[in-house]
């Protein structure tokens, strides 16, 4: 029956979510990590899967240049339904950073091969992600469970491609993916939240943003078995290289030339958890806000993300103002629930720094008094500067500093 026109349409907002996932691509189950990735591509594609089933030892025997130069050039006209190309971006992300950083920071390609740039950009360009590796390769496609009916817990995941750092290698990335799994709830609870503000169910609200606040913590808790699996050292001196880009890095200064694609070098920046989508939608929902330089640098990021998530960012930066609506609610339990969900996201903030610490400072001042010989010569360039391009900790203050600036008070 067509609509009844006089109908309010508040009665629609009643039946209809505001606010709902699936139009997001964000799955029930699984949020924003790739539901179920493939991990075979069309025989028509050997030749690539051949190359990524070996990178860690092709990179580490410094071969990887030689067998990507004798590559066929590959159309990707083969490939069908979204999770092949998926598959297909994350074999070729993984390639390319091999590629340009096989031989160490000193050496850089400058000139990224055509069999291996043309199809890199035309499947980039169909998925919308910049043609580097970004957090939605590396974390988000890049994961299978052991015994399929199991939990999404480490001991029950691998990886599907890997660089050089062994059991680190695959334990930083599944990390990341058991985060992402942590987040459902909360993204949930959010969506829950928004929904909550439009109808108006200050009950469902309140219910929402307590169930946000457990999610972040559970998150924090996730983000710690960081330091069961990963050794910093190894981190530090092995894998952070494979992670970084060619975007204000005084390895690359010009950025990297694409050869078939642009005569011109482009320039992009390295991978990092600054392109996870679940922070930003936790910031722009709280109405947390952040330094120019900060936001500038955050907002860049949301171009490393696959569109329909970044959409997502975006529609509840258009939604209604929890905080406007928890301040005019003068309901103290919201406005008590709303702050504990700004200090739990504070304290997780808090916490990624004393990884950063760990993994970062502590471990560039052992490189340096080369008490790390065993392992090979750390890149300079990134000293100073995270993978994603910023000024470590400066940046991360700031970040966790402008979240507790967040923090609602009684007299308004
Ligand atoms: C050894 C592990 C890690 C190190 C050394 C590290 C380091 C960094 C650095 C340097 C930045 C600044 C942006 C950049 O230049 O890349 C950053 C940003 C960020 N990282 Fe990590 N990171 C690690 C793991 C993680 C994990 C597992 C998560 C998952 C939640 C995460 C979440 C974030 C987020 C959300 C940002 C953006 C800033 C913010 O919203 O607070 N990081 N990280
Ligand atoms: N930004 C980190 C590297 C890092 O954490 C990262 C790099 C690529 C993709 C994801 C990352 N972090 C967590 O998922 C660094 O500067 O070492």
């Amino acid at each position: 029956t067509s609509n009844n026109i006089m109908e309010p349409q508040s009665q629609n907002l009643k039946t209809a979510p505001f606010l709902t996932l699936g139009r997001f691509h964000i799955n029930e189950d699984y949020g924003f990590l790739l539901p179920n990735p493939l991990r075979e591509l069309p025989g028509h594609y050997s030749p690539w899967m051949e190359i990524a089933n070996r990178l860690p030892q092709l990179i580490e025997s410094h071969q990887l240049r030689a067998q990507v130069n004798e590559m066929p050039l590959l159309n990707c006209q083969f490939l069908t339904g979204y999770r092949e190309w998926r598959l297909a971006r994350l074999v070729l992300s993984f390639i390319t950073m091999g590629y340009v950083w096989q031989d160490g920071e000193t050496q850089p390609k400058q000139i990224l091969p055509r069999n291996l740039a043309l199809p890199f950009v035309e499947v980039s360009r169909n998925l919308g992600l910049p043609p580097i590796l970004v957090h939605a390769d590396l974390v988000l496609a890049n994961w299978v469970t052991r015994n399929p009916g199991g939990p999404l817990e480490i001991r029950n995941l691998d990886t599907i491609v890997l660089f050089p750092g062994g059991e680190s290698l695959r334990s930083f990335i599944l990390v990341n993916v058991v985060v992402e799994k942590a987040a459902v709830p909360g993204i949930k609870a959010l969506v829950q939240a928004v929904n909550a503000i439009l109808q108006p169910s200050s009950d469902s609200l309140l219910q929402a943003l307590q169930r946000l606040r457990v999610s972040i913590q559970d998150i924090t808790r996730a983000l710690g078995q960081i330091h069961d699996y990963v050794d910093p050292d190894i981190f530090y001196a092995v894998i952070r290289i494979f992670l970084s880009g060619w975007e204000n890095n005084p390895a690359l200064p010009v950025g990297l030339v694409y050869e078939g694609v642009s005569k011109d070098p482009l320039s992009y920046a390295g991978g990092s958890a600054a392109q996870s989508t679940i922070l930003h939608s936790f910031d722009e929902f709280l109405g947390v806000r952040h330094s120019k330089k900060s936001a500038e640098f955050l907002r860049r990021m949301r171009n490393y993300m696959p569109p329909s998530h970044r959409a997502f960012i975006e529609e509840i930066r258009l939604a209604p103002s929890l905080r406007t609506h928890v301040l005019s609610s003068g309901n103290s339990q919201l406005l008590t629930a709303y702050n504990q969900c700004v200090e739990s996201l504070a304290a997780l903030r808090t916490y990624h720094l004393t990884l950063v610490t760990k993994y970062l400072i502590v471990a560039a001042s052992k490189a340096k008094a080369q008490r790390t010989s065993h392992l090979p010569r750390p890149p300079q360039a990134l000293e100073k500067r995270g993978t994603g391009g910023t000024a470590i900790m400066s940046f991360l203050k700031d970040v966790r500093d402008k979240t507790l600036e967040a923090l609602l008070h009684p007299s308004g």
